[in-house]
């Protein structure tokens, strides 16, 4: 056996440290909100076998302990949806629905630091896991914020739901996309949601007012086969790099639209990446047949109409034999109101001002189930409060501090009492 000890080793010894520090500032000082945050982390609701069962038997407990009714909506076979209820005063009030999903992206144990699935605590106070960010922070935040609350003895005029769906990590088909359209849902009565946002490295907080759509496409090159030998003519492969050339092409305008603009974020242009090439037998034939797929984010801004004319004209410019096929093709560009005259984001950033937190909003760059939400008419803001925090979902080493996990309960603590206290809306009078 070697001396020198393996990743694998050190991990563990780290983590048996880490453990040992975190066991002992546990017992003598761990508050029993970062306690249920690091049970949950350790909950292996991970794709592509996400150990649903234990997370609802979690928030089950949760529930129980914080003394409020839990309802389970099965979206298909072992696929559950949980919605804990606050009532308000007035429940004919739309309800303010706060979502977070269960599931969790795979981690690659050999690139933590520490086992992801082990919640540990290091001697900073940083939480390590699978979920750290994206997003069981934020299940727990809500959790905490509304036990504190309660135990304050507050009560507000409208309903606070918080639910827990499945199946975003794998687009939410079979989550979100499935309850938006149930009687279920609807009889939540929801008026408003707080969804999922991103981590800020700096002091402020982002927030996000809707997301781009998320289209992709595959283009398909014909030609004419033959010998590996010859000059054959009209190939699929000269189309194909017609095709590459038109669409990297656009995106390194994009790209440096976003480069040279100091006020442009990510979800404000549109990114084309090149993600999967198909085709070819063997080195000797010219293929028939060639494909490429691409990943397409496009901002609310743009018209999709007018896009997709550009990609069909890219396609009738590569040449004859050149079609494109959706596998995704989102089409809802609504986005939430982020004018100070509308009810619910007045109420927003009125606390958040209050509070004073310093927000930014921004458009997502990628896909949440908060896309389902809109697309059905509701107004839902994507928002994580972790500001001086690293953005790294789906990275590894995934994490947050416990002082910004902390200092997110507080966050909506303050803004739950003023989002379940918005007066009627015109619709509700
Ligand atoms: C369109 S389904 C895929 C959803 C996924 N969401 C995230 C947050 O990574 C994405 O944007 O690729
Ligand atoms: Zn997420
Ligand atoms: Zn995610």
């Amino acid at each position: 056996m070697s001396l020198q000890s393996s990743g694998r080793q050190q991990r563990e010894a780290r983590g048996a440290n880490a453990r040992a520090e975190g066991q002992q500032q546990q017992q003598e000082e761990e508050r029993r909100e970062v306690t249920l945050f690091r049970e949950y982390l350790r909950i292996r609701t991970v794709h592509p076998e996400p150990d649903y069962d234990s997370a609802i038997a979690f928030l089950e407990r949760v529930a129980i302990d914080l003394d409020l009714p839990l309802k389970k909506y099965e979206l298909e076979p072992s696929l559950i949806a949980v919605v804990i209820t606050w009532e308000g005063s007035n429940p004919a009030l739309r309800s303010v629905l706060l979502n977070s999903h269960t599931d969790v992206v795979p981690a690659f144990q050999e690139h933590w630091q520490y086992d992801p699935f082990e919640a540990v605590k290091d001697a900073e106070g940083n939480i390590y896991g699978r979920g750290a960010q994206d997003m069981k922070s934020v299940g727990i935040q809500y959790v905490e914020a509304i036990r504190r609350l309660r135990d304050e003895g507050k009560r507000f005029p409208r309903t606070l739901h918080l639910l827990f769906v499945p199946d975003e990590e794998v687009g939410g088909f079979r989550g979100m996309s499935l309850f938006v359209k149930s009687p279920e849902f609807k009889a939540l009565n929801v008026g408003f949601v707080l969804d999922e946002g991103l981590a800020n490295p700096t002091d402020a907080y982002t927030v996000f007012y809707g997301e781009r759509s998320c289209w992709w496409v595959t283009v398909k090159c014909t030609g004419h086969p033959g010998h590996g030998s010859r000059f054959i003519t009209n190939t699929a492969a000269e189309k194909l790099q017609k095709i590459i050339n038109a669409f990297l092409g656009f995106r390194e305008k994009e790209k440096a639209r976003l480069d040279c603009s100091a006020c442009m974020t990510l979800g404000d242009v549109t990114t084309v990446n090149l993600t999967m090439v198909h085709g070819g037998v063997q080195y000797n034939v010219v293929p028939a047949e060639l494909a490429a797929s691409f990943d397409i984010r496009v901002p609310p801004a743009v018209d999709l109409q007018a896009f997709e004319q550009q990609l069909e004209s890219w396609c009738r410019e590569a040449g004859d034999g050149v079609t494109y096929e959706f596998a995704q093709k989102g089409m809802d560009q609504s986005v939430t109101s982020t004018s100070e005259s509308d009810p619910w984001w007045g109420a927003f950033s009125a606390v958040c001002r209050d509070m004073n937190l310093d927000v930014k909003t921004e458009i997502f760059p990628a896909a949440t189930d908060s896309r389902y939400l809109r697309e059905i008419g509701l107004p839902a803001i994507g928002f994580s409060p972790m500001n001086r925090t690293p953005i790294l979902l789906h990275d590894h080493n995934e994490f947050v501090s416990e002082a910004v996990f902390l200092r997110g309960i507080d966050v909506y603590a303050g803004i739950l009492p003023a989002l379940a206290s918005v007066p009627a809306v015109p619709a509700e009078q």
